[in-house]
Parts: C-alpha cells; sequence; structure tokens
C-alpha cells in the first residue's frame, strides 16, 4: 500500500494539460486563465477626478473666490481654464480640466451666481481629489498573469483593459459513475434494504463549486456487463472519470477488473490514508485518468477534494493554491502510520473535528466546513492543513 505522498506523485505524472480556448469575458468567471495580460493604456487612462466639485489651478490659490467658467460632466473631453481665477465645476470621473491641477469638493464651497468660495479654514492642496494618469499601471506594464482562478475582481480589470474575451483553460467533459446495487435515485422511494444515492450529487455538486459545471451522471449496478456497458460510454464521451464504490475487498466490488478489461491500467490501488483507503487510480489507453473513490459518502468527498480537484487544477494550469493551516483542537483515534482526512468545523483558526460514526456517516458532513490533513505520526492536536469541501 502506498502512501499520500506516493499517491500525489504518481498522480502528479499522469496529468495532462487541458487546451487553451478563448472564451467571451462574460463566460471568463471560475475558469483559469491562460495568458498574460498587460495594460493597453495608462490606467487610470487621464486625471481622473474624484470627487465633484471644482477643478483649478493652485497657483490661484492666492484668492479664495473663483469664477466659475464651465461645467464639465464625466465622458466630456477636458474643459480648459483660459482666465487666471477660474475654475470648472467638475464631475467626479471627469478627465481633469486642462490648466487644472487640483480639485475641490462642494462641501468645501459656497457656489453662488456663477462663482466658488472656499469655506473658511478650508485648505487646498496640489494634486487633491486627482486619481492620475497611470498611477496604477502605465501601458504595458503586467497585471494578470496565467493560472489565475478568474473571480469577479479579475474581470474587472479585464474588463477595464477591453479584454472582450480571454484564453482559459477549457473544462475538461468529467463522468461521475456510481455504483451498487443497494443505491436508488433520489426521487424514488427506497426499499427497506436499500439507501438513496448521494454520491453522485455530491461530487457533482463538488466539481461545480471547483469549476466543472456540467458533469455527467450515471449509475450501474453490480454487475459486470452493465458496469461495462456504462464504463465504456463514459470513456467515450468524457475526459475524465470519477467512479464511486465497488474498489474494496467485497464479492461484489468488480470494479478493477471491469476496469482492466476495458484497458484502464491501474497505478495504484489503496493508499495509507483513512478514510478512503480503497481509493484505486488507473489511466486508459488513450490516456484518459479514471479515479475509483471509494462508496463510503464522506470517503468519496474527501477523495474528490484530497486528489480529484488538485488533479483538475493541474491540468487546468492553476498551481495549487496555499493551504490554510488551522489548530486541530482535538486528535480523534486512529492508526499511527496512517494519513487521517478529518472533517471539522472551522471556526477562526481553530478546526474542531466534526462528531461522526465514520465514513458511512452520510449525515455528519452537514456539521463540517472540509477536512484537516493529519500526517502519519502525528500524536498531538496542533497545526494542519486544511482542505475545503467549497473553494475559499
Ligand atoms: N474486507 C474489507 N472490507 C472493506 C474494506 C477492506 O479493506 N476490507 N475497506 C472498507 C473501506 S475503508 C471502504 S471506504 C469501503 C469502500 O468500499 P467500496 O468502494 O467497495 O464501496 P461499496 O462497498 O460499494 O460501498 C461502501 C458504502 O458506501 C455506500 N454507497 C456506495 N455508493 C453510494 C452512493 N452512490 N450513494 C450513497 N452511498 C453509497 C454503500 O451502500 C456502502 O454502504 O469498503 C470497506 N470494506
Ligand atoms: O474509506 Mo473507508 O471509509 O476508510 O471506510
Amino acid at each position: 500500500m502506498i502512501t499520500v505522498a506516493e499517491a500525489d506523485a504518481l498522480l502528479s505524472e499522469h496529468v495532462r494539460a487541458l487546451p487553451a480556448i478563448a472564451v467571451p469575458l462574460a463566460e471568463a468567471a471560475g475558469r483559469v486563465l491562460r495568458e498574460a495580460v498587460v495594460a493597453d493604456r495608462d490606467v487610470p487612462p487621464f486625471d481622473r477626478v474624484t470627487m465633484d466639485g471644482v477643478a483649478l489651478a493652485s497657483a490661484d490659490l492666492d484668492r479664495r473666490r473663483f469664477r466659475v467658467a464651465s461645467t464639465q460632466a464625466a465622458g466630456e473631453p477636458p474643459h480648459t481654464l483660459s482666465e487666471a481665477g477660474d475654475c470648472v465645476e467638475i464631475m467626479t470621473g471627469a478627465a481633469l480640466a486642462e490648466g487644472a491641477d487640483t480639485v475641490v469638493r462642494y462641501e468645501d464651497l459656497v457656489l453662488e451666481d456663477g462663482w466658488a468660495s472656499l469655506r473658511e479654514g478650508v485648505a487646498v492642496t496640489p494634486g487633491q481629489n486627482i486619481h492620475g494618469r497611470g498611477d496604477d499601471r502605465r501601458a504595458g506594464e503586467p497585471v494578470l498573469g496565467p493560472g489565475v482562478r478568474i473571480g469577479p475582481g479579475h474581470v474587472t480589470a479585464l474588463a477595464s483593459l477591453g479584454a472582450a474575451t480571454v484564453r482559459v483553460s477549457a473544462v475538461p467533459r468529467v463522468a461521475v459513475v456510481t455504483t451498487g446495487d443497494e443505491v436508488v435515485a433520489v426521487a424514488e422511494t427506497p426499499l427497506p434494504h436499500q439507501i438513496r444515492q448521494s454520491n453522485g450529487p455530491a461530487l457533482r455538486a463538488a466539481l461545480a463549486l471547483h469549476g466543472v459545471p456540467d458533469v455527467a451522471l450515471a449509475h450501474a449496478p453490480d454487475d459486470e456487463a452493465r458496469l461495462r456497458t456504462v464504463f465504456e460510454g463514459a470513456l467515450r464521451t468524457s475526459d475524465m472519470l470519477v467512479l464511486t464504490g465497488g474498489v474494496s475487498a467485497g464479492r461484489f466490488d468488480l470494479v478493477p477488473g471491469v476496469l482492466a478489461s476495458l484497458g484502464v491500467r491501474e497505478v495504484f490501488h489503496k493508499v495509507r490514508q483513512k478514510p478512503g483507503k480503497p481509493l484505486w487510480f488507473g489511466v486508459a489507453e488513450d490516456g484518459t485518468p479514471v479515479f475509483g473513490l471509494p462508496g463510503n459518502p464522506v470517503s468519496a468527498l474527501v477523495g474528490l477534494v484530497r486528489y480529484v480537484v488538485p488533479f483538475l487544477d493541474a491540468a487546468a494550469g492553476r498551481p495549487a493554491p496555499p493551504r490554510p493551516r488551522l489548530r486541530l483542537t482535538a486528535l480523534p483515534r486512529r492508526k499511527n502510520d496512517f494519513t487521517h482526512f478529518v472533517p471539522v468545523r472551522r471556526d477562526g483558526l481553530d478546526a474542531h473535528p466534526a462528531p461522526s460514526n465514520g465514513s458511512g456517516d452520510v449525515l455528519s458532513l452537514v456539521a463540517s466546513d472540509g477536512i484537516a490533513e493529519v500526517a502519519a505520526g502525528v500524536q498531538e492536536p496542533g497545526s494542519v492543513p486544511f482542505i475545503p469541501w467549497s473553494p475559499l
């Protein structure tokens, strides 16, 4: 049985970069950027007025009363101060009037009969209330690099720089196939000895939150022929397969054998970890990766966030995000030579183990925000990496 670190290393050998494609900016959120983006012009592109008020020349500040020569809205070409002692009434977002070098906001003025007077005690400094041209970036300077997962803040920058289309990683076609005779669809009424499907919906939800919105879901009973048909179809139409169940020692744990019969080569089976020891990984003849996650719902979700998500990130060209370290407040009972993934409730910098009756306790997950990774041999509670169920 291999260690968690060995599993990580084997997985990284089988990552294939996803193609980069161009998408409209409106479809870019949540995707991984694959290009460097530079400022197409100075940002801001002009000396931008930041307060509604009047623009004037600080050289004229020996006086406190200015003639309002014109009114300039945002979006107009800059007006010009032609006479000493003039000011331009000007709005936030306007390009500073020519000849002006400072802006006094309305609150510091009395505006009357075409004149603006500074209120008693108001001091004006040159350059105030102006966001200078190029203060944020000069034309040609870098703004974003490849590997960023695009969020609303990145869209603000991309839109400002005129990136109507952006190069991003293609989203892989992922098929999730759950297995098991005892499992019925969520909307069905289970017989007393049956359970409802939860791995399919849970893995689809986790993948959607991690940048793969349209996962194909299928289910197959523990029957070689049926498993084979469903796996074969999924392999034909997907870039990655995530299977659950049927990978441990039971008489009806048929998944590894069926995959082998389809030419999917086993890379590893079983990792020194709890939960999720029976984790299986292999690659099809065309290189398609196949994860066989254990069927227990906690093990399946742990396997997804701990192994499948980083694998997808690497394929998309996104560096592994740093894992925050939290203080695990108690250490559950464990096998010492195994890595333990402990579902925890995050509370500031603390992680409290969620009460659980094991990896089949489907309802325990509601009391956790993610998992703490406790390395083999750890003796005391303390600082451990935290992996959230949903991206932070
Ligand atoms: N003799 C041994 N038995 C088991 C071992 C072992 O090493 N030796 N490993 C145990 C561990 S650890 C786990 S985890 C499970 C994993 O088994 P499988 O991957 O073969 O999964 P199944 O047996 O098919 O199912 C396990 C459990 O999960 C439920 N399940 C399965 N699919 C779903 C689904 N889609 N939605 C909800 N729940 C699901 C299933 O009903 C079982 O209760 O094996 C141990 N046994
Ligand atoms: O993965 Mo198994 O959950 O250790 O029971």
